[in-house]
């Protein structure tokens, strides 16, 4: 069943003006700024439950799964791993927009499986709905019909901050004075705790835990005008990773952090509709043509007049997350100008060059090792086959009920086959090592297959730090490669020979592109101070919000149980 609820939100500002700190060549330098005309207040609260607003806001929350009152068991999920991150999809000027969006949002259901949700304007009132699970539980036809209108933008969640919850679901609708607005945000907010405690003291009041709700209170009491000038001022006080997508009204605007450090990208279909997506593979589904990559700093305005571009403060350089190319990313995407597909190939070519091994067959870790083991394949003069078959019945997330069948989660996933390995010197390309669980059952199962010899060979530099830019990886303390030398991983997964990629090499395939890339996982080097920023722990859910219980989601058929939350 679902709910709907009327949520009204309001706010003031104060007289002032705001012009755009950079302007774009297509965009007029004389934009008019104009003061702003609300009722000034001391310490106005940017929510408002008995406001005089001007629009109201639809909201429906899937109830097909447990709502937030329901306070019950966690979500499990495999905290090994460098979990994926969120997806954005944005869509202007389609008369099919929210199923355009649906359909996005199963392009990118690889960055985020813990909720979903679209938002439409029609007929002037922003209507949304949001269910936890995958985009399939959360949408069906009924739905998608509840969902009318020519503009929308989507959401695939993997939470960074703010525990696994209905409420922490997006994209956020909220109705301000001047109207409403939903926003949809992949990455993390460095600086979250400190901008929602100013913001509270100044009387706003949260509805989530999730970091991205501080932009909207941000929007709510920026002086700034026009409208997109608040978006630009909330951006500018925001420290961290976050592409964006906003819809309102009457606009559709995108949005980059300045060091670029998640993916966005700009369509456009055959009808003229605008589309926004954090990956081309998203693109290529519903028929849009790749225009351009939007910016780092970059916030591109979409309404009746076209698109126009504007830029946030000044930034030395892009810092674009290298881990979109050895992981996260699909190979079918073309991210930061790269085919994510040549990157992974180039990487297991370096590799087989850079330490070769006499052996018979090549195999891969599936998924996301598979192109890299071809490109080392092809590179070495070696036969590529399968030795491993993933079963398609487990996700990146899986049961872990107790260590001891946890111990069975990648025997779940990944089967050998003796065929290919029995007798064999075996070289296995994987995409990367986090706690070095993988590696070391994979390499028990190969030999008992019956291989005489196990080379492992990693597509990514090691992992020495966690990322506080929207990829969710374990402590540091919990990163094999922090703690142990790469002969100590080879003699704990138990492998003949281990190699990474030298991050040396990497960048010399990066070329002049290079400093463009953040590798703060494998460097320690981090472009953005994480001052504030506490990682999850195997095992842990951070409730780092005021607002009670981090409720558990229900989704993709994995169970439950209690776990503790650490303050
Ligand atoms: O050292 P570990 O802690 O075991 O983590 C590393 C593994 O995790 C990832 O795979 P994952 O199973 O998440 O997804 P995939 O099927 O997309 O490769 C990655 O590709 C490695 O295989
Ligand atoms: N992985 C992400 O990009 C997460 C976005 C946002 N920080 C959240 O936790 O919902
Ligand atoms: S720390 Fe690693 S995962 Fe995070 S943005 Fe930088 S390169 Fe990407
Ligand atoms: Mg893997």
């Amino acid at each position: 069943m679902a709910v709907i609820t009327l949520s009204t939100l309001s706010s003031s500002c104060s007289s002032s003006t705001r012009k755009p700190s950079i302007l774009c060549p297509h965009y007029p330098s004389s934009y008019p700024t104009a003061p702003c005309f609300s009722l000034p207040r001391k310490n106005p609260p940017s929510l408002c439950l008995h406001s005089d607003t001007l629009k109201p806001v639809l909201t429906l929350s899937s109830k097909s799964l447990m709502s937030d009152e329901q306070h019950s068991d966690c979500h499990v999920t495999d905290y090994d791993k460098p979990r994926e991150e969120c997806g954005v999809v944005g869509i202007y000027g389609d008369p099919e927009a929210s199923r355009l969006c649906y359909l996005a949002l199963h392009a990118l259901q690889h960055r985020g499986q813990e909720g979903a949700g679209i938002v439409t304007v029609n007929n002037g009132v922003l209507q949304s709905i949001t269910g936890v699970g995958l985009v399939s539980d959360v949408f069906n036809e009924t739905k998608l019909d509840q969902l009318p209108g020519d503009s929308a933008i989507g959401h695939v969640r993997y939470s960074t901050a703010g525990a696994s919850m209905l409420k922490n679901v997006q994209p956020f609708v909220a109705g301000y004075r001047f109207g409403s607005i939903g926003v949809a945000h992949n990455g993390n907010l460095v600086n979250y705790k400190a901008l929602r405690a100013k913001l509270e003291d100044n009387g706003s009041i949260f509805n989530t835990s999730s970091d991205t709700e501080a932009v909207l209170h941000l929007i709510a009491i920026s002086k700034a005008r026009p409208f997109f000038l608040r978006i630009v001022d909330a951006c500018e006080k925001l420290e961290g990773a976050y592409s964006m997508v906003f819809l309102t009204e009457e606009k559709l605007v995108a949005v980059r952090d300045p060091f670029g450090f998640r993916p966005l990208v700009m369509g456009r279909r055959s009808n003229g509709a605008i589309v926004f997506a954090s990956e081309t593979c998203a693109l290529d589904l519903i028929e849009a043509t790749v225009v351009r990559e939007v910016h780092p700093g970059e916030v591109l305005i979409v309404d009746k007049d076209g698109v126009k571009s504007q830029y946030l403060m000044p930034h030395p350089e892009p810092k674009q997350c290298i881990f979109e190319h050895i992981y996260f990313a699909l190979p079918n995407s073309v991210v930061f100008g790269r085919s994510v597909y040549e990157s992974r190939r180039a990487f297991g070519e370096i590799l087989a060059a850079e330490a070769p091994v006499d052996c018979d067959v090549v195999i891969a870790v599936p998924d996301s090792g598979l192109v890299a083991a071809l490109g080392y394949a092809a590179k070495a003069g070696v036969p590529f086959q399968q030795g491993l078959i993933r079963s398609h019945y487990v996700g990146r997330t899986f049961i872990e009920p107790s260590q001891k069948i946890r111990d069975f989660g990648v025997k779940l996933k990944l089967a050998p086959v003796r065929a290919v390995l029995e007798g064999k010197r075996v070289v296995v390309v994987d995409d990367s090592i986090v706690r070095g669980t993988t590696s070391s059952k994979i390499v028990r199962l190969i030999r008992e297959a019956g291989a005489k010899e196990v080379h492992m060979r990693i597509a990514s530099p090691p992992i020495i730090g966690s990322c506080y830019y929207g990829v969710d990886t374990p402590s540091s303390q919990e990163l094999i490669s922090n703690r142990m030398t790469a002969d100590q991983i080879k003699e704990f997964i138990g492998s003949d020979s281990l190699a990474f990629l030298p991050i040396e090499s990497l960048q010399k395939l990066l070329g002049s592109d290079s400093r463009n890339y953040c590798y703060a996982c494998f460097s320690g080097k981090y472009p953005v101070e994480p001052r504030e920023i506490r990682v999850k722990r195997g095992g842990d859910l951070v409730e780092d919000g005021l607002n009670g219980h981090s409720d558990s989601i229900k989704s993709m058929g994995v169970s439950f149980k209690s776990l503790e939350f650490r303050k």
